[in-house]
């Protein structure tokens, strides 16, 4: 009976969807299992892939391959995530190797490297002369040594043959530990028989004598507690009074920080009956999805961890979403505080080795509870009891890039796939959300008051064009002015946020009107005063400020926009004895700046926090008594039709970071369209008035939540070739689909050229998905042979960045 596996290789054709079949050679048979990385042969190349069954009977008739090596010692992904894999491709019309790379850490992604190697019988002098003695050489070293031509044409004289290498960039990280091999009578007999000179060797024997027969201890600890250098520990080795060993350890990036112990509170009226609705999913082993509305403030987190804490108390494991930008120190330090050494923590800031430490730990059952961002929601966490994805609304839960998920399905898939609940908490749901809790899909749960019977603050609007009039061409409105002045005299703290979303800053020649753009882009490019340069931040292009207008050579330049930089000297030269910390992309570069610049807040050394949207989440400090909102809409006008939805969410966020403690909290809003309906509910913290609004908007022009959106997007080098290729997905998708389907388009995206290549658009809008599904995947078959050629078709369903 031979054995052959079913593997998905890391070739992203559409064909390859299938998994291809492999012999397993006799050697391997007992080694390999389903959810394994392989390597194996494919054309003349090696190259990685996932086994997603072992059968009998090949599907494929023909000589078989056989799979090379395995590359992992257990499986990687659990027959859930494999599914979930095969199903995530279908449905977001994504390649399924790159699903499961997705669900990996980054370093489990195969490198792949390629080698020479020395057909028989060629010894020739030249050739012994290249390959030193050895029988193959890499690539790079023959880069190095510059013989690659000379390779080349010896491969076409089939004295060398190349092959092609599969690499695993995952990295164990070792310590050597020490542990006493030697009884007490023995380590008396020793210091006997030392010499007087021995000094460092009898103060080891002492050492020895004293500590725990099990225990092992590294270098560092000998060295730190006990003063032994690791030369006397060798000696110690070689005389035979301890071994040593390699042992894993784990690269914790929180490792030297402490977390006090915090207490599960009293849950109130509104918590307690949230908190029991879900909990009895959790004790039937039920799914269902929850929708957890809060005001800012109202204790949403406390509802989180207690739900939490039963899950674990029932041996089963959680996983806990937040969007990256909230996942900030005092967000952790609420997780580690109350279960420890049970959580594990996963964003895009940790190296690649954390990375990968973090998982290992997952998938090892050392950690139960995961915290979050996006990409966590893949965490091969088994006996799944609860999945929380806080901040719902975020559109950061949808990746952009293929596979274009969105982590709130996901999380439903696997919480129906392991009967357990999900809850999406927010105090601002997307319109999606909250419809389909309307529709009772969902399950509404509201908490309407703060946690701690605080009243919500007060939201005063100023209107910037009368600002205008009277002659006050800055930022700040008198009242802001005055009652920053007043916080400051007062020792409290505010933060101001600045709305950079669709924004940013740019120059244009006061002359003749020419704004500077990307030569590669048809964007103008953004200004950066901290390096006098401009930058495009599409393709990453970058260049000097221009002495000369290009168009007319004039010399004279206006600076559009309102960088944080900007604002940040208008601030300081308002408020000299201010102390300000600036939040924004620009200073928050480095790992570790945005904990670093939160905790020097949080401790009191600014009295202001200024900053882009990235300071509207998740702060929960007593002393913040005032928020300032510097340009309420300039998220208003972008062409999207969640504007108005998105600049509500930021509005209520940010003014909810005010008086969360003892002291009342107070919101300015400036606004040069202050009766804007977004604004204006955002103001009375009127969420259910502001939903009902944009309802009835949704549904008179036909956007989601009462359609579903399919973008296609076309792109290519040649402008021609991706106009022709929209307009011939165009007609097709006219005449082949049926029901109420509405094209918008074929247009040019918004941004038409980036990165030199030209983009081509149209969006579908419907309300069943009727035969729809089938015909993009016929137009993702038929794309195969463009893709090859560089003209690049994708398909992405419910985008959220209209551009
Ligand atoms: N039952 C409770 N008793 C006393 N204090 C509580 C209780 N629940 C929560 N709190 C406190 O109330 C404050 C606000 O809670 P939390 O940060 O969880 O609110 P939230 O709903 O997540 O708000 P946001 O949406 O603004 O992030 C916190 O300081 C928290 O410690
Ligand atoms: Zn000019
Ligand atoms: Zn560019």
């Amino acid at each position: 009976m031979k054995q052959i596996a079913k593997v998905v290789v890391d070739v992203p054709v559409m064909q390859t969807n299938q998994p291809y079949d492999y012999a397993i050679p006799p050697t391997l048979i007992d080694r390999l299992q389903v959810g394994m990385r392989v390597e194996v042969p494919f054309g003349p190349r090696h190259i990685q892939g996932f086994i997603v069954a072992i059968v009998n009977e090949p599907d494929f008739e023909g000589e078989l391959k056989e799979i090379i090596r395995p590359l992992d010692l257990e499986p990687v992904l659990t027959k859930e995530l494999l599914q979930l894999g095969e199903d995530m491709a279908d449905q977001v019309y994504a390649y399924r190797i790159h699903c499961y790379q997705t669900m990996l850490p980054p370093v489990m992604k195969a490198k792949y490297e390629k080698e020479f190697y020395l057909l028989d019988g060629h010894q020739a002098e030249d050739v012994q002369i290249v390959f030193q003695g050895e029988d193959v050489i890499s690539w790079d070293r023959a880069l190095e040594i510059e013989a690659l031509p000379q390779l080349l044409e010896w491969k076409k004289q089939n004295i060398v043959d190349i092959r092609y290498l599969v690499k695993s960039k995952a990295r164990v990280k070792k310590k050597t530990v020490y542990q006493k091999n030697i009884s007490p009578s023995e380590i008396e007999e020793e210091m006997n028989q030392l010499s007087k000179q021995a000094k460092s060797q009898r103060a080891l024997l002492e050492v020895l004598m004293a500590i725990e027969p099990e225990a092992w201890l590294t270098r560092e600890q000998f060295r730190e507690q006990f003063d032994i250098m690791p030369r006397t520990l060798q000696i110690a080795v070689e005389k035979g009074w301890m071994i040593t060993e390699d042992k894993e350890v784990y690269r914790d990036p929180l490792k030297n920080r402490h977390f006090a112990q915090t207490e599960a509170k009293v849950l109130n009226e509104g918590q307690q009956i949230a908190y029991q609705a879900v909990k009895e999913k959790i004790d039937s082993n039920q799914h269902d999805v929850f929708l957890l509305k809060g005001v800012t403030g109202s204790g949403k987190t406390e509802v989180y961890l207690q739900l939490i804490g039963e899950v674990l108390a029932q041996n089963k494991t959680a996983l806990m979403l937040v969007p990256e930008i909230a996942l900030t120190p005092q967000m952790v330090h609420q997780f580690k505080g109350r279960f420890g050494g049970e959580v594990a923590v996963m964003h895009s800031r940790l190296s690649t080795g954390e990375k990968y430490d973090e998982w290992r730990k997952i998938k090892r059952g050392e950690a139960r509870v995961v915290v979050g961002a996006r990409s966590s929601i893949f965490s091969p966490v088994e006996n799944l009891g609860i999945v929380i994805i806080d901040e719902e609304h975020e559109t950061t839960y949808k990746q952009e890039e293929n596979p274009k998920y969105h982590a709130r399905n996901v999380a439903i898939y696997r919480a129906k796939y392991n009967h357990c609940p999900v809850v999406l908490g927010s105090a601002t749901p997307s319109l999606e959300s909250r419809a389909r809790a309307q529709k009772n899909v969902f399950h509404l749960l509201e908490l309407t008051e703060r946690a701690n019977q605080q009243a919500m603050p007060d939201v005063r609007i100023i209107d910037m064009r009368e600002e205008f009039q009277s002659n006050n061409r800055g930022n700040f409105s008198q009242i802001l002015q005055d009652k920053i002045r007043d916080r400051i005299d007062k020792k409290e703290q505010t933060v101001l946020l600045l709305n950079k979303r669709g924004y940013s800053s740019f120059i244009m020649c006061r002359d003749c009107g020419y704004v500077h753009e990307c030569p590669n882009c048809d964007i103008s490019m953004t200004f950066h005063m901290d390096t006098k340069g401009m930058k495009c931040h599409y393709c990453g292009h970058e260049e000097p400020v221009p002495n000369r207008c290009p168009k007319c050579q004039g010399n004279q330049f206006r600076y559009y926009g309102t960088g944080t930089q900007k604002v940040e000297s208008e601030l300081q030269e308002l408020f000299p004895d201010a102390r300000i910390i600036r939040m924004d992309v620009d200073t928050t570069r480095k790992k570790g700046d945005h904990e670093r610049l939160l905790a020097a807040f949080g401790r009191g050394d600014a009295d202001i926090l200024l900053g882009t949207q990235m300071i509207a989440k998740g702060l929960d400090f007593p002393n913040i008594t005032l928020v300032g909102v510097i340009n309420a809409d300039t998220s208003l006008s972008l062409p999207d039709f969640r504007s108005s939805e998105k600049t509500f969410q930021l509005l209520t966020q940010v003014s909810g970071r005010a008086g969360r403690s003892d002291l009342v909290g107070e919101v300015i809003v400036q606004s040069f369209n202050p009766d804007h309906y977004a604004i204006r509910y955002a103001q009375n913290h009127n969420y259910d008035g502001f939903y009902r609004q944009e309802m009835a908007l949704r549904h008179q022009s036909g956007y989601p939540p009462y359609y579903f959106t399919t973008q296609i997007t076309v792109s290519d080098l040649d402008e021609k070739k991706a106009q022709t290729k929209i307009y011939e997905i165009n007609a097709k998708l006219r005449n082949k689909l049926e029901g109420q389907t509405i094209i918008l388009g074929p247009s040019r995206s918004s941004i038409a050229r980036m990165n030199n290549r030209y983009y081509f658009q149209l969006l579908i809008k419907y309300k069943q998905k009727e035969n729809l599904h089938e015909v993009l995947k016929e137009i993702l078959d038929a794309s195969q042979k463009d893709n090859a050629k560089g003209l690049y078709i994708s398909i992405d369903t419910e985008p959220v960045n209209f551009f």
